[in-house]
């Protein structure tokens, strides 16, 4: 009896992947989440006999462990604006945020010594949440943000002491609107805080080949321009809210234009 069920499992596999894009989708999902868990199984180890703790050097590994990942998914990415990454000591790269998926993207093109902050909910998720932790990811309560601001402000520190560079999400959340949100406003306090540059990294939009509401995953093509560095020397808290409008105009320019899209409208975006 068992061997026909897996006979009818393993005929009804390739039926429903051919047929139903809902099926793709959450089997796309499934595997995606299941490979990074077991990427990060394997990779524990390895970090804890590299570096024997937490570490940002760790990131080394994730990214050499991720960078297949892409193909496994039919997922092309193209990189423009290599040049503007040869900056020398800490810097955050800021970049907009659609899914888990950008994770690929970042591992794509992640420098040497950067480390990401993320929401504290991730440290949570098992293998993958150690491994982050391992990798000296920063974790921040977003529903307390008198200690995310705390958090920051040492991180902000962290960077000069130790010479670490911070990859920051300033939308705050996943977002697949076809347009950015308005950034939060920590990313900014903290390069102005660190006294270090900017580097705006934008993917393009994924609404080709994912739609998170439509249940569609298929293969396609992620552009990421990395744009020139934006200077803070000099700068205060005071004039933080406009460095976070001209980054925001410069990367939304940059979203539409290797999106394919064009502007609704270049006021102001609203929540
Ligand atoms: C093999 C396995 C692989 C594993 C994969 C590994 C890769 C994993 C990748 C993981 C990827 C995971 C990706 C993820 O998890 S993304 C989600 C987590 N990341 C973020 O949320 C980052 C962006 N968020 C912020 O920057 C927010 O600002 C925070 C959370 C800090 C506050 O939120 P809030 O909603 O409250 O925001 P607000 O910006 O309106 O600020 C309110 C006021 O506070 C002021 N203010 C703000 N900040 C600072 C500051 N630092 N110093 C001094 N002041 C500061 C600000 O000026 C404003 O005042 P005013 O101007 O109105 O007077
Ligand atoms: C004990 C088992 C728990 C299982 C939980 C599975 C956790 C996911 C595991 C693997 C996914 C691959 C690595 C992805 C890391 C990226 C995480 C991410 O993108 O977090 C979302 C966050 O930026 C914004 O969250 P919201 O949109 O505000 O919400």
């Amino acid at each position: 009896m068992d061997v026909v069920w897996m006979l009818l499992l393993l005929l009804l596999f390739p039926l429903l992947m051919w047929t139903s894009s809902t099926f793709v989708f959450y089997f796309k999902k499934f595997f995606y989440v299941a490979w990074m868990m077991f990427l990060a199984i394997v990779g524990i180890p390895i970090c804890l006999l590299k570096s024997g703790g937490r570490d940002v050097e760790n990131m080394r590994i994730i990214r050499s462990m991720v960078r297949h990942v892409k193909y496994l998914f039919g997922l092309r990415i193209e990189v423009s604006g290599w040049e503007h990454l040869q900056t020398e000591g800490p810097y955050v790269i800021i970049s907009n945020h659609q899914s888990s998926l950008d994770v690929l993207g970042m591992m794509e093109i992640l420098p040497d010594r950067c480390t990401t902050i993320a929401k504290k909910e991730l440290v949570y998720a098992g293998t993958v949440g150690l491994i982050c932790w391992l990798a000296g990811i920063v974790f921040i309560n977003r529903k307390k943000t008198s200690d995310a601001k705390s958090v920051m402000a040492d991180a902000a520190k962290t960077m000069l002491d130790e010479q670490i560079r911070l990859w920051v999400f300033p939308e705050g959340t996943r977002n697949q609107n076809g347009d950015l949100l308005p950034f939060k406003k920590g990313a900014f306090h903290l390069a102005v805080q660190a006294q270090v540059p900017i580097i705006p990294v934008v993917f393009s939009s994924y609404s080709s080949f994912y739609l998170r509401k439509e249940k569609q995953f298929k293969s396609g093509v992620i552009r990421l321009r990395i744009l020139p560095k934006i200077e803070t020397k000099g700068l205060t808290s005071d004039e933080v809210s406009c460095l976070s409008d001209q980054s925001h105009s410069l990367m939304r320019t940059a979203f539409l234009e290797i999106s394919g899209l064009v502007a609704k409208s270049n006021g102001p975006l609203k929540h």
